[in-house]
């Protein structure tokens, strides 16, 4: 990104970084903030502000290597010039807060630094080993994928438009977009670009979702008029898609630990015309009374997120290694527990966000090796790499007794 030397952009810059590193923000959510903040910035400032801070979630092991120091927020101006001082086509700004910078010294300590290939990829320590451990030479491949800005996806809500349609309406609002084929209902955006904006999604013509993410509903199989349960359901992205393929007919009931999220699914699911979709809050007996119920299941279930660090370039920094083994255990229990909500001769997806083969076909092969009274139909892995989207993986598993 080339520099605007505005202080006030490199303010809102710092700022914001203060907030996703010392304060525990989403960077999403702040980037958010602050561009809806000041609002006298024009396109090409909210770009710069948007990507740098992006860049910097993405670089930050590899910019701590540049400055041979940590990051902390006495260090917060530094980071950010160290990182343009990278570039030895960028001129920084003759400001006090630049002074002791030295391109020549970043670029030598970078050099060195650079030789560990955790720092040269910027991930900590710990994700790196574990990466390698478990997916072996694929991992340097999914690293350098997810290093990469995340394209925006958008899906088109058939309940209320087309691709054409949508693509043209947008076309004429000079958002220019690109089929992928390969993807039923997606639109990919060739430029970022505010498109919460725009009379189509206010209108419920499209959500934004990952070409990835894409995958899953139809990947259950679902027909006008079943019963079917979104078990995790959050605030719904998935529901929507399931409601769009099931043409608004027979009945789907998402679920979920928390209602704020619930609450947000009944907002999107007005605005996309989605009329047969019923929220439930998760109690402690709501899965028992609910055994047996369904032609389909979804678990989309939480997980480490480790194959959408191109989108949450936080959380490689915001990720424990407890993390990993609490939620190994709760996908374990969700499997083990909601797929009792299927009839015999039903279905059910369960899905991750995740390239860990751990959470991924080992869960799916230990809850097949438990329960018996279940069979695999097919299970896929999307890797960033070789889609250049999100890392999905899904696995489709019929009840046979
Ligand atoms: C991957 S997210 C779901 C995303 C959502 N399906 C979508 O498409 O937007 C996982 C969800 O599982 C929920 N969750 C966590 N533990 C759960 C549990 N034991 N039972 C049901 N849902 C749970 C989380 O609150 C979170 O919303």
């Amino acid at each position: 990104m080339k520099i605007l030397p505005y202080k006030n952009l490199f303010v809102g810059v710092t700022d914001t970084l203060q907030q996703i590193f010392f304060e525990g923000k989403y960077a999403d959510k702040e980037v958010e903030r602050t561009l809806k903040s000041n609002k006298q910035w024009g396109a090409r400032d909210r770009a710069f502000i948007a990507e740098t801070v992006y860049d910097l979630v993405r670089w930050k092991r590899l910019v701590e290597g540049a400055m041979s120091r940590p990051l902390s927020p006495d260090t917060i101006w530094e980071f950010v010039g160290t990182w343009f001082a990278l570039d030895p086509e960028q001129t920084l700004p003759k400001w006090e807060e630049f002074q002791k910078i030295y391109p020549k010294e970043v670029l030598k300590r970078h050099h060195n630094s650079s030789k560990n290939v955790a720092v040269a990829e910027s991930y900590p320590d710990w994700m790196f080993e574990l990466g390698e451990k478990s997916l072996g030479n694929r991992w340097l491949d999914e690293v350098h994928a997810m290093n990469s800005q995340a394209p925006t996806v958008l899906r088109v809500n058939s309940l209320k438009t087309d691709r054409k349609t949508l693509q043209k309406a947008l076309k004429e609002r000079r958002i220019k977009t690109k089929v992928l084929s390969k993807y039923q209902d997606a639109l990919e955006l060739e430029e970022k670009t505010n498109i919460f904006r725009t009379d189509e999604f206010q209108n419920g013509w499209f959500e934004v979702q990952d070409a990835g993410s894409q995958l899953i509903a139809p990947y259950l199989r679902v027909q006008p008029g079943m019963r079917v349960v979104d078990a995790c359901a959050g605030a719904g992205g998935k529901t929507l898609h399931l409601a769009a393929l099931m043409e608004n007919k027979g009945q789907i009931i998402a679920m979920d630990l928390y209602d704020w999220k619930l609450k947000e699914l009944k907002r999107r699911a007005k605005r996309n015309n989605v009329q047969n979709v019923q929220t439930k809050v998760i109690e402690v007996k709501t899965i028992k009374r609910m055994e047996n119920s369904a032609d389909r299941l979804l678990i989309d279930a939480p997980c480490s997120g480790m194959g959408v660090l191109k989108r949450n370039p936080d959380a490689k920094w915001k990720l424990r290694p407890e993390f990993i083994d609490e939620i190994l255990a709760t996908q374990e229990k969700i499997l083990a527990d909601y797929s009792k909500i299927i009839k015999v001769g039903g279905m059910m997806v369960y899905a991750t966000c995740s390239i860990l083969p751990q959470e991924n076909e080992q869960q799916v092969e230990k809850f097949l090796k438990n329960h018996p009274n279940y069979k695999m139909v097919s299970d896929k892995m999307h890797y960033p790499s070789q889609t250049n989207y999100d890392g999905f993986y899904m696995a489709l598993i019929e009840r046979i007794s």
